[in-house]
C-alpha cells in the first residue's frame, strides 16, 4: 500500500512542495491539482487539510505522515509520532500589543487562535488573564478594543506592524514538522523508511 501524506493546505503546502521536489519526487500532479483534496501519484497519496485536521487524520491512521506546524502540536496535543523538524515554516509565538497604549496592571484580556499555549504562558509567569479565542486575523483584537493583547504567530513582523501593535515578549519558535501515525511506523515499516530516510536527508542538507 502507497503511504498517505496529509499535507497543511496553505504555505506549508507550497514549502512542502518546494522541498519535495528539491528530493527529486514528482510533483506536477501536486502542482496541478486545482481544487482537489486528495491526489494519488506513482508513489504516494495525498490529502490537503488545515493543520489540525492533518493531525487528525494522521492520528486516526487515516494518513501515515502529516506535515504540519508544530504551534499546532503544542496547542492541540496530538496523540501522533513527532519525527523532525523540516527546514521551513519558521515562525515565533509573541504577545503583543497596541503601540503605546498601556499595559493594564490587572483585567487583561487576551485574544489568541492559541488558547492552550496563552493560558500556558500566563500560567508560567503566575498571571491571571482572561483569553478569548479568534480564528484568525486576530490582530484585530486590540485594534478594535476587544483585548489588551494578543498572542499570535510572528514571522517578518510585518502584519503586527501594518496594524499598530509592537512585540512585548516572544517565547516559542516553530517549524514545520513530519508527523507519523504510531501503528503506521510499525505496519507500513517498508513504504514508510525509505521516504522518511530522504526527507531527513534532504533536512540535512538544507
Ligand atoms: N506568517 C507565517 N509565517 C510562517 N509560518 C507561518 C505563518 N503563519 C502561520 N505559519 C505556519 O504555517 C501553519 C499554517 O498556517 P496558515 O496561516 O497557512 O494556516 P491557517 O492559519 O490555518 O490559515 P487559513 O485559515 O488561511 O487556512 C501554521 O500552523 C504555522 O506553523
Ligand atoms: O509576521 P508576519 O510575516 O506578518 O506573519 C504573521 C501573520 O501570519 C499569520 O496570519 P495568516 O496570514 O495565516 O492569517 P490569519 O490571521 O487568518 O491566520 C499569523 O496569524 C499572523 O497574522
Amino acid at each position: 500500500m502507497k503511504p498517505c501524506i496529509a499535507l497543511t493546505k496553505g504555505r506549508i503546502e507550497k514549502q512542502f512542495l518546494e522541498f519535495f521536489q528539491s528530493l527529486s519526487y514528482d510533483v506536477e500532479p501536486l502542482i496541478n491539482k486545482g481544487r482537489k483534496l486528495r491526489v494519488e501519484t506513482d508513489q504516494f497519496s495525498f490529502v490537503f487539510a488545515k493543520g489540525v485536521d492533518v493531525t487528525t487524520y494522521v492520528e486516526y491512521g487515516i494518513a501515515d505522515l502529516g506535515i504540519v506546524g508544530e504551534d499546532i502540536l503544542i496547542e492541540h496535543q496530538p496523540d501522533v509520532f513527532n519525527l523532525f523538524p523540516l527546514p521551513f515554516g519558521h515562525c515565533r509565538m509573541a504577545l503583543a500589543t497596541e503601540v503605546g497604549k498601556e499595559w493594564p496592571e490587572r483585567k487583561r484580556r487576551i485574544a489568541s487562535t492559541f488558547t492552550n499555549i496563552t493560558k500556558e504562558y500566563f500560567r508560567q509567569k503566575g498571571e491571571s488573564v482572561d483569553i478569548v479565542k479568534l480564528e484568525g486575523s486576530v490582530e484585530l483584537a486590540p485594534i478594535l478594543g476587544l483585548a489588551d493583547g494578543i498572542v499570535d504567530i510572528v514571522e517578518t513582523g510585518t502584519t503586527l506592524k501594518e496594524n499598530g501593535l509592537v512585540i512585548k515578549d516572544e517565547f516559542l519558535e516553530f517549524s514545520a514538522r513530519c508527523i507519523a501515525n504510531r501503528s503506521s511506523l510499525k505496519i507500513k515499516r517498508d513504504v514508510l523508511t525509505p521516504v522518511i530516510e530522504s526527507f531527513q536527508k534532504g533536512v540535512a542538507v538544507k
